[in-house]
């Protein structure tokens, strides 16, 4: 492998752990070593059996129930969930913004909760946050705003402002360095936002909704920017979103949380091919629009994973059983950049024919998910 001035940046300046899992980020980014290696490195995040509860005068708001989750180093981690699943509490449980009623959450191999206040601040350091509505100081100018941490940190204002250009550079706002938070769109802002947090080298990016405030175009524009980061500073990447469209366009992983627990967590692409609890399902069948028509019938969903399509499949099928299908939905979906391909069918009522037509879809090696029960 060729080592780049990332690379030399490590070797030069980070003790060996972090030289190492750089390393191995990097062999598992260029596909050297395989997703199963990560058994044996720490994971960056690790959440255990936590707990939130809110007491309040009129009742207690039990906001997590006993969520375990493991993040890796370079992974872009989707936590998704409707509104009021808990998923800005559990991310604010991972930098202690929100102490945990029960539980454990350990980043970089430290116990949060065992950490003093002045550990508690310096492990803060390298976990970076960005939110829906930016959080900038609207008194000062796009570089001021970069600027501010750093200066509080210590840095001189020459260095600090140097260190700002730099990273206004990688968000492509530089020329925008003297304006006014006022004189921004909502993607700029974000973007000053994003430069902010990167100017602290942070290892960790917790994004809390931040492209909620977003149109599409703008939404797709900083989730590539997002991407960039991760890939070209191996930054590992916390996104909270209520959207699947966000995770689908750049998470790697995603957990699922439904009324404060964690209904189902893995790869994006094997939630997507076969989402097992019901808040997934609803999460990914909620972009069909004959959800109605297919209450009741034998319907099946069925996955390419693979670079083909699916009519030579139904076309050839249709023939050999002498039976119509009904197809009533098809898409194709962005997963992190791979096309994949979905589409409902409805079977015929004959429980045998339905049956082997189903033994027929599998024998074509595509995923085949019966619909049935499931579709509110
Ligand atoms: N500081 C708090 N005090 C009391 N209850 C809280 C507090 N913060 C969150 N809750 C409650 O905890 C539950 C989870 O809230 P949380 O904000 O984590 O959900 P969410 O999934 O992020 O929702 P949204 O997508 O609407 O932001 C909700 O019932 C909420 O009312």
């Amino acid at each position: 492998m060729i080592y780049g001035a990332e690379q030399e940046f490590y070797l030069a300046s980070a003790p060996f752990l972090r030289y190492t899992q750089t390393y191995l980020w990097n062999a598992q980014q260029s596909g050297i070593m395989g997703r199963g290696m990560e058994e044996h490195m720490e994971p960056i995040i690790k959440i255990e059996h936590l707990e939130k509860e809110f007491k309040l005068k009129e009742m207690d708001v039990h906001a997590l129930r006993d969520v375990s989750l493991d993040i890796y180093k370079g992974d872009i981690y989707g936590i998704i969930g409707m509104s009021g699943a808990g998923k800005s509490t559990l991310v604010r449980c991972l930098n202690f913004l929100e102490r945990p009623t029960a539980g454990t959450v350990t980043v970089n191999g430290k116990d949060l909760a065992k950490l003093s206040e002045k550990e508690l601040r310096e492990a803060r350091k390298d976990i970076g946050m960005i939110f829906q509505h930016f959080n900038l100081l609207m008194q000062r100018s796009v570089i001021d705003n970069v600027c501010f941490p750093l200066e509080i940190a210590g840095m001189s204002r020459a260095q600090a402002r140097k260190k700002a250009m730099e990273y206004l550079e990688i968000v492509g706002l530089a020329e925008k360095a003297k304006a006014y938070p006022v004189q921004l769109s909502g993607g700029q802002k974000q973007r000053v936002a994003i430069a902010r947090v990167l100017a602290s080298d942070p290892k960790i990016l917790l994004c809390d909704e931040a492209t909620s405030a977003l149109d599409p175009q703008t939404t797709k524009s900083i989730l590539q920017l997002l991407k960039e980061i991760n890939q070209k500073y191996g930054i590992t990447i916390v996104v909270i979103t209520h959207e699947m469209a966000v995770v689908q366009e750049i998470c790697t992983h995603v957990a699922i949380i439904d009324q404060g627990n964690l209904a189902e967590h893995g790869t994006v692409e094997e939630i997507f091919l076969a989402p097992k609890s019901r808040e997934a399902k609803r999460l990914i069948y909620q972009g069909y629009e004959k959800v109605a028509e297919m209450k009741g019938k034998r319907c099946v969903r069925i996955v390419f994973s693979e670079n083909s399509s699916f009519e030579p499949v139904i076309g050839n099928m249709v023939l050999a059983f002498k039976s119509p299908v009904n197809i009533l939905y098809a898409n194709t979906r962005d997963l992190d950049g791979v096309a994949k391909g979905e589409m409902v069918l409805q079977l015929p009522e004959d429980e045998e024919l339905g049956r082997k037509m189903i033994a027929y879809l599998k024998s074509a090696r595509l995923t085949v998910e019966e619909l049935e029960g499931y579709v509110d």
